[in-house]
């Protein structure tokens, strides 16, 4: 099980900070979608300069202009981009083409999607990889809930989860056995946000 590490609502130095606190402890950094519209592709750049070794996401919430923004995320460093499940089957296509032809990985987020249709359809254009994911607006009404891995049960994917998990969640999340946890703000505005990794890893 991998732990990603989601940067939101943060500035690059205080990305950077956390990110060197936590590094030991997480196996994917997530540039998150707020941190990418401040800075753009260079906060890539700069993440794959700082951290080469580690596996970086850009949370780029694609919905249209697949293969562009693709290549963007990719071209800057990204080792997964991630495109909205709501998104038209060509985008879908699109992007998973541009990661097969540049070795790399696309994560589709079920984000307000809560159809098993659509799940399987996603299955049939080639995807390996979902997260499932309660948003940070929503998350006012309740954060991730276990029964969300219904959506996805039987389905042979890669499935992440994410949604305000934190060390109180967790031990009801992995007993799920998700392939990835996806934690931001219960790390990122922790006081002592390597202690919390930690826990959380272990
Ligand atoms: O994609 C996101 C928001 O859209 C976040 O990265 C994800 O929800 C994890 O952050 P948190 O643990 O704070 O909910």
């Amino acid at each position: 099980m991998k732990l990603q590490l989601a940067l939101d609502r943060l500035t690059r130095e205080e990305s950077i900070r956390i990110t060197k606190e936590t590094e030991e402890s997480i196996d994917i950094i997530e540039i998150g979608t707020g941190v990418i519209k401040e800075y753009g592709m260079s906060i890539i750049r700069e993440f794959r300069a700082l951290f080469p070794d580690k596996t970086i996401l850009a949370d780029m919430k694609t919905c249209d202009a697949g293969k562009h923004e693709a290549r963007q995320a990719f071209e800057a460093g990204a080792d997964i981009t991630t495109v909205m499940a709501f998104s038209s089957d060509l985008t879908i296509k699109d992007t998973l083409q541009v990661a097969e032809e540049m070795g790399r990985r696309v994560m589709i987020d079920l984000l307000e999607v809560d159809s098993r249709e659509r799940v399987a359809e996603l299955k049939e254009l080639g995807v390996e990889l979902v997260s499932l994911h309660v948003g940070k607006d929503k998350q006012t009404e309740g954060k991730f809930n276990t029964r969300l891995f219904e959506l996805v049960d039987g389905f042979d994917f890669e499935v992440a989860v994410a949604g305000g998990i934190n060390l109180e969640n967790l031990p009801a999340i992995i007993e799920h056995k998700p392939d990835i946890v996806i934690a931001g703000s219960s790390i990122t505005a922790a006081k002592a946000p390597g202690k919390i990794a930690a826990k959380m890893k272990k």
